[in-house]
């Protein structure tokens, strides 16, 4: 029986499909607002590229005769102070004024997006550099920047919104910076990273997820903005007197303010009304984005069942092997020293002189208290210990290479490849942008090279091979969408799905139900020995070493104290702490009565005290 802790919770369901699957392009466009804004933006647009074929006339050419002429059937909307017709320039000033703002933007998203991205992620010498240049940027007065470069430069439309793109990057770098930091540290990223995705794979994949539309949203503001302050520009007169500008024109109808008071209309309806577009839009995809990440629940619909933990097989076949691993050496450590860089400039070692040997087929514990060094031991074995962390000393020897001397390009081959992972929190090691099939597929494409349809295939019957009861549903799932236990299985189909040497899995079950955890170590030890792979089991647990282990290392401070074969460690400990630490264990002897306290003498019987 499954408890109902740990089998998917009832009341929640499977996310509304269909709504977290429509693009947030088509949710945005079931809002008029946005509709609108976007249908103008797309007039502006097209009419920007299709100038020359849309204006009557060239829009520089003065005709003397025309000065403020007012609209008539050679000039449609009339004619400016020089005598230019004003629905030329105001459909070449589309062009050039959209064109401008699009350099700024530009120019501003791939500085600030290229920024934030690597300081983000990268962190370090790379993060103060960048944090440094932007911090600079934000305290230089913008107006003062571009009328100097005026000054330099000349009135250049493109240099200047050159100069303003770069100004403007700030907006960008900060938003994606706050965002890929937030990422950086999630479980799943280093999830990714554990089955040996590179940077550049990691970053393109689930850090994009997470800022495409924060920067789609960003892009629409800071384009608005630049071309107010280009329209601002020209008003001044700032800009070339050969460019027509939707900002030159306002300029001509201000000075004509009092003769032709129509001037200033055209272009001020074209600024504005782009200007609210771009507003009106970027909320709209806002709030569309803030109402896609509302909370996801949902009463059960009668005939949408959840792949459910209970749905798994109470029984799963195992291919029973006995007899102790005498195979060959696949994982040896020696002397393994791990450290960290202590606040009085010295080294504080987490990690002392620890050596293990591990053969296939063996599954080797490494137990011990909280803060021991266990899970620091295992993330030297995996080369992906925390900032700062470095290994000090020692060797690790895996498949005759020591991967503590291997660089990070050969390292991120051996990873998911040939040494897999079992996280402790299985929900957190899931992308919960992505679904649990992509997430599969993907690290097999790269490490074995096969087609994406082979990888489908190959994650499909490794769900399988789990214990997950609706495979199909399972990969098109997305990880809220399955409970705790089905994720785990999910993480150990993917850890096995390259036939690993050597598996690293880590307190694999604590973060599940007591009942899901008895099937998981059974998943475990069947898969441990189908594959006949080596496996470092972390844990603090004397019940699954018990259960899963050939050997145990009993570790304290940092420090293996006790290793060898499991029986005999069980049977008669030596050292005092691996004495102490079975003696912890709960025993089978009859429990203890309740305190005898005066008075109360008659609830003394033991067998009183059983409830
Ligand atoms: N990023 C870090 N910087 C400095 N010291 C660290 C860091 N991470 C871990 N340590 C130290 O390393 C030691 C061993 O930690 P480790 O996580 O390996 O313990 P553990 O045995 O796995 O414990 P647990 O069962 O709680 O996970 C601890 O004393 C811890 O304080």
């Amino acid at each position: 029986m499954i408890s109902p802790a740990h089998t998917t919770d009832p009341e929640i369901v499977v996310a509304p499909r269909d709504a977290s699957k429509v693009s947030l392009f088509r949710r945005v466009l079931r809002n008029p607002l946005a509709v609108a804004s976007m249908g103008f933006l797309a007039i502006a647009v097209i009419t920007a590229l299709f100038a020359h074929f849309l204006a009557p006339h060239d829009p520089n050419t003065a005709v003397i005769q025309n000065v403020l002429a007012p609209p008539n059937s050679e000039n449609l909307l009339g004619a400016d102070g020089a005598g230019r017709d004003v629905l030329s320039r105001l459909i070449f000033g589309a062009q050039f004024s959209l064109a401008g703002a699009l350099v700024a933007l530009l120019t501003s998203m791939i500085i600030g997006v290229s920024g934030g991205w690597l300081a983000g992620y990268f962190g370090k010498w790379i993060d103060t550099a960048w944090t440094w240049v932007i911090s600079l940027m934000m305290a230089l007065p913008t107006i003062i920047v571009l009328l100097a470069a005026r000054a330099v430069v000349g009135p250049s439309l493109w240099l200047s919104m050159l100069i303003f793109g770069v100004m403007l990057s700030p907006a960008f770098f900060r938003l994606v910076y706050a965002s890929v930091t937030a990422v950086r540290n999630e479980l799943y990223v280093d999830a990714a990273r554990v089955s040996g995705l590179g940077d550049g794979r990691i970053i393109a994949v689930h850090i994009l997820s997470v800022v495409r539309a924060p920067i789609v949203i960003q892009s629409a503001i800071v384009g608005g903005i630049a071309l107010a302050v280009q329209s601002g520009l020209e008003f001044l007169g700032l800009g070339d007197i050969n460019v027509p500008t939707w900002g030159s024109m306002l300029s001509d109808g201000f000075t004509n303010l009092y003769t032709s008071p129509m001037l200033i209309l055209w272009p001020a309806l074209a600024i504005g009304l782009t200007l609210i577009s771009l507003t009106l839009l970027a909320n709209s995809l806002r709030d569309e984005l803030e109402r896609s990440n509302a909370p996801r629940k949902q009463r059960r619909k009668a005939k949408a069942p959840a792949a459910t933990e209970a749905e798994a097989p109470s029984e799963i076949i195992r291919h029973e092997e006995s007899g102790a691993p005498d195979g060959e050496v696949v994982l040896e450590v020696t002397n393994l020293s791990v450290g960290y860089p202590s606040p009085d400039g010295g080294l504080k070692k987490v990690v002392h002189d620890v050596s293990l040997t591990v053969r296939r087929g063996e599954v080797h514990g490494l137990v011990g208290e909280s803060g021991s060094g266990k899970t620091q031991t295992a993330w030297s074995i995996l080369r992906l210990l925390p900032e700062g962390g470095k290994i000090v000393g020692g060797s690790i020897h895996f498949q005759g290479r020591d991967l503590a001397k291997v660089s990070e390009r050969d390292m991120q081959k051996i990873r998911g490849r040939s040494i897999a992972y079992i996280p402790q929190e299985p929900m957190s090691n899931l992308d919960p942008s992505f679904t649990i099939g992509s997430q599969l597929v993907e690290p097999m494409q790269i490490q074995l090279g096969i087609s994406a349809r082979e990888a489908k295939e190959r994650a499909l019957s490794l769900l399988a091979r789990v214990g997950i009861p609706h495979p199909e549903r399972t990969f098109a799932a997305y990880p809220h969408e399955v409970s705790g236990g089905m994720a785990q299985r999910v993480l150990i189909a993917g850890a096995i799905s390259c036939n690993p040497d050597l598996l690293i899995a880590d307190e694999p079950t604590t973060a599940l139900d007591v009942t899901v955890q008895a099937e998981v170590l059974d998943l475990l030890r069947d898969l441990q020995k189908e594959f006949r792979m080596a496996v470092v089991l972390v844990t603090h647990n004397f019940g699954v070493v018990a259960d899963l282990c050939d050997r145990v290392s009993v570790m304290r401070l940092g420090r293996i104290v006790e290793t060898g074969p499991t029986e005999p460690i069980f049977e008669s400990p030596r050292h005092p702490y691996t004495q102490e630490l079975l003696g912890a264990i709960l025993s089978e002897a009859e429990p203890r009565g309740p305190l005898v306290t005066a008075g109360n003498s008659a609830s003394a019987s033991p067998k009183g005290a059983v409830r």
